[in-house]
């Protein structure tokens, strides 16, 4: 596929190494001096760009301030990012700010050109994708709802029993957690099935225009105001209205709001007359609102109004149990939506290294991981090397590529600091052209790993292995022992009472499974 490219690099010869290696592919290639130049050309035409390549390192706003205001302006267009040796923190940064891929300069055309290809691939399936989520999103049930973790399974506890009334709801958690999920089901089980479940996300609209997207305005009511207009609160009328980032309503609103919900009434701008509503709100926030209420940021009558019913949901590195079960859940509609003749399967090192991962983006960052994923990858089941973003963010999983780019910054920082010509020693392709398609990464041990994906501090034992199997009895029985001596200090028989068996069966059991009463943690000689 032909597609238009912005490249955006302050280094002059690399902008026409670029544009000359992306036009020889048949691409139309764009180019801008620095991040504010792409931010313009972006703001004026940048629809039509269909991938960006960026360079991290440059005056003024950098690589990654220019992704994040990207992302923040809702431009989700695929950015590669290039990177200099020993940009490695970098790199990392820019994964998790959502960039694409990855490549070491100087890249050679080939792996310029299979990036773009790829990036080109998920963003053209992602559409359709993206479409059909989105119609599929009017409908979500309890049963939608992946949950296996006793911090899940509380949080749908507690939202079926709000969907039992009309009281409003504060669902509170990081961004892509599953808030807007869990509103949908909410209404979808009250009495308001069927009805309209309305959303406003208060954050991403301009201040001047909140009170009349909530309340409606007449015609004339202000410069611009053409026609009459019903607000978000009248179209939810009977059914549920979604305030998403709640935190971030302007205080004149919020004493607006304060009267619908205290009265059940609203004033269109532009309007002295009020009209009855009959609207369950549903507010979703990812900052602490109480904070906001002591900075003097949220009225605090109104949060005791939202906040009748607050159900907190816990970020994915929180429930790490829920990982296998959504990426399989994932990687299953994926296989449905595009009609796979066989479903994509997670193999062990895949599941391994998503459990491991920390999913600052949550579930969202989960379900398009495996998305991107699945239409790369070359075969049914997908492997560690299939999520190379993700491994670029931990060490033990990390690309030949990026390895090696550390290694040459430890040895050659000056060279790292100058954006070496083609002709530098300092990287050289390999034959293929895929110098950031990872090799295999040395096994890491699923001790380790599950170590790291639930950390002692954690308290918890998980339930299923790396695979997403459930665990041998034995094994979680020899854990909760460890985990049991190290509570108590070792007092052997406290040990025993509270686990419930007698202090010889302890003794017995501490033979079996070669643990030391006053070193559980230390592995067995
Ligand atoms: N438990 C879950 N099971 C299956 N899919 C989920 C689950 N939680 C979230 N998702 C999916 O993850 C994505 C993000 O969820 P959602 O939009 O509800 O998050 P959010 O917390 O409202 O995010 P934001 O604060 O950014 O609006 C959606 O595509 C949703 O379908």
């Amino acid at each position: 596929m032909i597609a238009q490219i912005l490249v955006v690099d302050d280094d002059p010869v690399q902008r026409r190494l670029l544009k000359n290696a992306l036009e020889r592919h048949g691409h139309v290639v764009h180019t801008a001096e620095n991040g504010l130049g792409g931010l313009a050309f972006l703001k004026h035409g940048g629809d039509q760009i269909n991938v960006i390549v960026l360079d991290l390192m440059m005056p003024g706003l950098d690589g990654l301030g220019f992704l994040k205001a990207t992302r923040e302006a809702g431009i989700e267009t695929p950015v590669i990012v290039q990177t200099g040796h020993g940009g490695i923190e970098t790199v990392v940064e820019a994964m998790r700010a959502g960039a694409f891929d990855f490549v070491v300069k100087p890249v050679s055309p080939e792996r310029i050109a299979a990036s773009v290809a790829n990036a080109l691939t998920v963003d053209r399936k992602e559409g359709r994708s993206r479409t059909a989520r989105r119609s599929r999103s009017g409908a979500v049930t309890f049963s939608d709802i992946v949950s296996a973790s006793p911090e899940m399974l509380r949080v749908i506890e507690l939202a079926q029993r709000a969907a039992h009334s009309s009281i409003p709801v504060v669902l509170e958690g990081e961004s892509g957690v599953g808030k807007e999920m869990v509103a949908r089901a909410i209404q979808a089980a009250s009495d308001r099935a069927g009805k309209p479940f309305i959303t406003v996300n208060c954050g991403a609209i301009p201040e001047n225009l909140v009170e009349s997207i909530l309340f409606g305005h007449e015609k004339g009511a202000f410069t611009g105001a053409t026609e009459r207009h019903t607000g978000k609160f009248v179209e939810a009328d009977g059914g549920t209205l979604f305030l998403d980032e709640i935190g971030d309503l302007p205080l004149d609103v919020q004493v607006k709001l304060l009267r619908a919900v205290q009265q059940g009434e609203i004033e269109t701008v532009g309007s002295a007359k009020v009209q009855k509503v009959n609207v369950r709100l549903i507010s979703a926030t990812n900052k602490d609102l109480i904070e906001e209420v002591r900075e003097g940021r949220f009225r605090e009558d109104l949060y005791y109004r939202l906040n009748v019913f607050p159900i907190t949901i816990p970020a994915l590195r929180r429930r790490k149990e829920d990982i296998p079960h959504l990426a399989r859940v994932f990687a299953d509609r994926f296989s449905l939506e595009q009609k796979l003749p066989r479903p994509v399967t997670i193999g062990p090192t895949a599941m391994a290294l998503l459990t491991a991962h920390d999913w600052p983006g949550n579930i969202r960052e989960l379900e398009n991981a495996i998305f991107r994923a699945a239409v790369l990858a070359q075969a049914d089941e997908l492997t560690d090397a299939d999520f190379p973003q993700i491994a670029a963010q931990l060490p033990e999983f990390r690309s030949e590529e990026l390895r090696h780019a550390e290694t040459v910054a430890t040895a050659a920082p000056r060279a790292a600091e100058m954006h070496q010509p083609a002709s530098s020693p300092v990287v050289l392709p390999t034959p293929d052209g895929f110098i950031g398609v990872p090799v295999q990464p040395a096994r890491p041990d699923p001790r380790a790993l599950l170590a790291a994906a639930y950390p002692a501090s954690a308290n918890v034992i998980p339930t299923t292995d790396t695979a997403g199997e459930v665990r041998k009895l034995a094994e979680v029985e020899e854990e909760l022992i460890r985990f049991a001596l190290k509570f108590y200090r070792g007092q052997m028989s406290q040990v025993a009472r509270k686990l419930g068996i007698g202090r010889s069966t302890l003794y017995r059991k501490l033979k079996d499974y070669g643990i030391d009463p006053d070193n559980p943690l230390k592995e067995a000689a």
